[in-house]
């Protein structure tokens, strides 16, 4: 079973002693915001990271998910990716598409990666116009206080170093308010050359989710939520405030293991 809190900012964590456990109920959190969200909007608009998060996914292409879910409503989104060639192993859309997508019947054409023909500066470009024309059209929301598009769901993974999506600690990316997608080419971990969305469209979504699994991540987890440590103000983790949606941590025990326990009950 999981414990859970909620801290004062109204975040939730969740912590699971075993794997499979958090796998299971980060599908079934999936399943119910896609519900959800395809009976409010009839889509559902989902922005996925890469790197460990896609296997802490897979339950989705299993039953009950692969025949629940509703597949061809889902409009798919890169929260950030690695300049490279979609065949690329260090590519972001590869991993989804030989981990997930491949598997599910999600529709070709609702599937939204990045030009990998270009460089990072025009692809970053590209990204935010295709945005901007499905939220002209509504297949993504927009936000009710800014102009930025409101993801339904926004699913994170985190660095040791407290990196979410390409946002990395004191990196000037950070302080971007203007732009919906912006990019790197010195990223502090290969490759270097990156899309990313910005912090004001990451904190415009409906949900988000930071999937954190490991016990190299305690430190910064521990950062980020108890809101310690010198490095906390800087931690991109700790800068993802959704301003009007939900934010839920999903934790195993190795990456909780620093946090204050005392905060959790089941
Ligand atoms: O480089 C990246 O790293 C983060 C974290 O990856 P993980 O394997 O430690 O979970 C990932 O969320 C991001 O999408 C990716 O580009």
């Amino acid at each position: 079973m999981a414990l859970s809190g909620a801290n004062k900012d109204g975040r939730e964590v969740r912590i699971y002693e075993y794997l499979d456990e958090l796998n299971t109920d980060l599908a079934d959190y999936i399943a119910e915001l896609s519900e959800a969200s395809v009976k409010e909007r009839g889509v559902f608009a989902i922005a996925l990271s890469g790197g460990s998060l896609i296997s802490l996914m897979g339950k989705l292409c299993e039953a009950p998910y692969s025949k629940t879910v509703d597949w061809a409503k889902w409009y798919i989104f890169w929260v950030d990716e690695r300049v490279v060639a979609k065949n690329h192993a260090d590519s972001n859309y590869k991993l989804a598409k030989d981990g997930l997508l491949s598997k599910v019947p999600v529709v070709p054409s609702h599937v939204h990666s990045i030009n990998d023909t270009v460089s990072a500066e025009k692809a970053a470009e590209d990204y935010e116009f295709v945005i901007r024309q499905l939220v002209r059209t509504r297949v993504i929301s927009v936000s009710d206080i800014s102009d930025c598009p409101k993801f339904d769901l926004i699913l994170l993974g985190m660095g040791p170093d407290g990196h979410v999506a390409s946002l990395f600690p004191n990196h000037s990316i950070l302080d971007e308010k203007e732009e919906w997608v912006t990019f790197l080419t010195d990223s502090p971990k290969p490759p270097p050359e990156r899309i990313t969305f910005t912090l004001p469209v990451i904190n415009s979504a409906s949900n988000v989710a930071i999937v954190v699994t490991g016990s190299s991540k305690a430190e910064a987890v521990h950062s980020a939520i108890d809101e310690v440590g010198p490095d906390c103000p800087t931690l991109p983790a700790k800068m993802v405030q959704p301003t009007k949606g939900n934010l839920v941590w999903f934790l195993d025990k190795a990456a909780a293991s620093k946090l204050d326990g005392a905060k959790f009950s089941e």
